[in-house]
């Protein structure tokens, strides 16, 4: 019964795709193309909402929010104002959180939540089978709404580098008729597991669809999206009525205010249904600024009613007449590949003159030009520009001004400002140049956040190395011999440690990205019932301190080489914990502190199969059950595509290499650890906690 309930189901959904999809190609790519070039962020972990979105052409990063669904559901009139909040929580929380965490600011994010009502009651994912049982019997032999809430956000940068969060929100009803349906169904269904992740307890499009009499609205709205709606919105924002000339940067397309949220407010202030639109109603009850308002720029005019874009045609000449995706035209992929649809032709159109060629374009260019860039930031950051901007009274100065403080000559001084300008890691307001927020950030050398020990490091040490990449891929090996004169058998006594100024900028360069990465790393499990921690290599103690803040019970034993705890003091923070202490020694050859957690952030990568076996028997020896070891590292994604970071920093590597989370899973277990957890902090470095058993 199920099986061929599902067989139904999915050919009648399958058929529903198909139609929405040319459609929705049809009609709404014009609108989707607009998003062309900028940063569209999807705040959502939903497959239907993700595929949805793909299936129209739409290019977006898939962010998912960290807002917790709490909401008080009584503080709302109706379920809808619930549902609508709610996504704008959603979405504000990713675009607040990505300047820091990402190191991006997103052009568009877009927040979702969908909500089933009947009876008055809002249903959101059943936590457990009975609880789904409640809600489907609930649901059965009766019509019942399904809300989604949208809210798009459009981020928009200022002079002064904060950021103006635009929101635009609106919600679309459906109403679903389920069959009366028995028990024994209801139970099979259940027994599925389909019902558990989703609004209501079901998923129309999939097995729920045989509970399903009849839909009145928008299909896809039932599945989490309100395509249609989403699409008329964008439409309103990039191109409303008359706005060709829209130059105005507070007005909405009728004039009036536009909703911003200030930057500083924290995602979850707003109180829930508390009226945050200042601005007249559209046929929905909701406001649009236009793109151009958004942005402070005017949008350009995209293709008009009569003209297709390129990638459109692309895109309609896969589907064959009988809706199966086959390519049509010639077999050639050199040849631009036509549709049969005579109105739609394009012909003599070059890879670069679509929307799609000129982004493959733009991401050549970026690729080819990356090193100019590396190296004029590193550039910057060795001449104090940005120290330099911060000390001036105003902290703004002109190009002969900041050539005098940093001894260069103005013509090169002049270029170098103009460059990070266009890399954004300066702003110019006639001739006065400034920082922007993300230099002051992280480009201040006295800044809490500041990587410019880290960049120092790669200028120093790692861009000489690159420079002999050829070499090192022809010959697999690393090349300081070439770079420094010195072969490096032992990486840290030959490279790092040789002399006492390149030790100083190597330390400089793992606390910058200790003090970075490093509160992420030591909340990112519960070590509450821990009372002791071995920081094994933790050279400066940056991490140590950190774990010392975050967990007020553990005392923590920072262990590196004598050469390196020597020169601890320098970094010592003058607030420092004295539940955080120093031990001298090799953990290859030395007794190893006792402790209950061990943490190894940032060490296996550098070493060989065989000194990580060596290193973790002796931490296995040194563990008794129940103790753990937290490793910390840039964790590859499981099919080794990724991120690229991780893959980059593989190539100037000595006799370590990068692992994925399950590789270093599996590395812990051969020496007796079963992994707890595995947590990927969306910062510079993941973490995984393995137990003792
Ligand atoms: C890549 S750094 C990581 C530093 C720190 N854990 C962090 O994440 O910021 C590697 C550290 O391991 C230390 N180290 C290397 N070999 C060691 C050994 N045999 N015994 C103890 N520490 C060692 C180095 O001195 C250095 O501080």
């Amino acid at each position: 019964m199920l099986a061929h309930a599902f067989s139904c189901s999915a050919t009648r959904n399958s058929f529903v795709w198909k139609i929405c999809s040319e459609v929705t190609m049809v009609l709404m790519n014009p609108v989707i193309s607009k998003l062309t070039g900028k940063l569209v962020v999807l705040a959502s972990a939903s497959p239907r909402r993700l595929e949805i979105l793909t299936n129209v052409g739409l290019r977006f990063e898939v962010v998912p929010s960290w807002f917790k669904e709490t909401l008080d559901k009584r503080l709302f009139k109706t379920p809808h104002e619930y549902a609508v909040e709610t996504a704008k929580q959603k979405a504000l929380e990713v675009a607040k959180r990505m300047p820091f965490k990402h190191l991006k600011t997103p052009d568009i994010v877009i927040g979702a939540d969908t909500v089933v009502t009947v009876d008055g009651l809002i249903l959101e994912k059943p936590v457990d089978k009975q609880d789904a049982y409640r809600m489907l019997s609930r649901l059965s032999g009766k019509e019942h709404s399904v809300f989604t809430g949208v809210a798009i956000i459009l981020c928009h940068e200022k002079e002064d580098e904060e950021i103006d969060y635009q929101v635009i929100d609106f919600y679309e009803e459906t109403k679903v008729k389920f069959a009366d349906l028995s028990d024994d169904l209801l139970w099979e269904y259940i027994n599925s597991g389909e019902p558990m992740d989703k609004a209501g307890g079901y998923g129309i499009q999939a097995l729920g669809g045989m509970l399903v009499e009849y839909v009145h609205g928008d299909f896809l709205n039932v599945v989490g999206f309100p395509l249609n709606q989403f699409c008329k919105k964008l439409g309103l924002i990039f191109s409303p009525p008359g706005s060709l000339t829209h130059n105005s940067a507070q007005t909405s397309p009728q004039g009036s205010p536009v909703d911003t949220v200030p930057p500083a407010e924290p995602a979850a202030s707003s109180p829930p249904g508390s009226p945050i639109h200042n601005g007249p109603p559209d046929s929905q009850g909701q406001n649009i600024p236009s793109a151009s308002t958004a942005h402070g720029k005017q949008e350009e005019r995209g293709c008009g009613e009569g003209e297709v874009p390129w990638t459109l045609v692309n895109n309609l000449s896969k589907c064959s007449e009988n809706g199966e995706d086959e390519p049509q035209g010639t077999s050639d992929p050199a040849a631009p590949n036509l549709t049969s649809r005579g109105t739609m032709q394009m012909q003599n159109v070059r890879e670069n003159e679509t929307e799609d060629g000129k982004e493959k374009l733009s991401k050549m260019i970026e690729l080819m030009d990356g090193f100019k860039a590396s190296k004029v930031l590193f550039t910057a950051s060795k001449l104090h520009v940005f120290d330099v901007l911060r000390s001036s009274k105003t902290g703004e100065l002109q190009a002969e001004d900041v050539a005098q403080e940093i001894k260069a000559s103005m013509k090169g001084t002049e270029r170098l400002l103009e460059a990070c300008v266009s890399l954004g890691l300066l702003q110019r307001t006639g001739k006065e140049y400034a920082n922007t927020a993300m230099s002051r950030h992280f480009l201040l050398s006295d800044g809490p956040l500041s990587l410019q020990g880290y960049i120092q490091h790669c200028n120093e040490l790692v861009w000489p190395l690159f420079t002999h990449l050829e070499t090192a891929v022809r010959e697999g090996t690393n090349q300081h011999e070439k770079a420094f004169g010195k072969s490096s058998d032992n990486l840290f006594q030959d490279a790092y440690y040789s002399r006492h100024e390149v030790k100083l900028r190597f330390m400089k360069a793992m606390h910058s990205i200790a003090k970075v990465s490093g509160r992420d790393v030591a909340t990112a499990f519960d070590l509450s019932k821990y009372k002791t921690a071995c920081d094994l290599g933790g050279c400066t103690g940056a991490m140590a301190y950190e774990f010392a803040k975050a967990h007020p019970g553990l005392s923590v034993t920072m262990f590196d080489l004598p050469e390196v705890i020597e020169m601890s003091g320098h970094f010592r923070p003058h607030d420092a914990d004295d539940r955080v202490s120093f031990v001298a020694g090799d953990f290859f050859k030395d007794e190893l502190p006792k402790a209950d957690v061990y943490i190894l952030a940032r060490i296996l990568h550098d070493w060989s199969d065989e000194k990580v076996h060596i290193l973790l028997s002796k931490i296995a020896k040194a563990c008794n059950p129940g103790c753990c070891v937290l490793v910390s590292e840039i964790f590859l994604d499981e099919d080794r595509k990724g991120p690229s970071r991780g893959l980059l920093q593989a190539l100037s590597m000595t006799e370590g290499r990068q692992r994925s989370a399950s590789e270093y899973s599996l590395l812990l277990k051969s020496h007796g650890f079963t992994t707890a957890q595995v947590k990927h902090t969306h910062n510079l470095l993941d973490a995984i906690l393995c137990v003792a058993e």
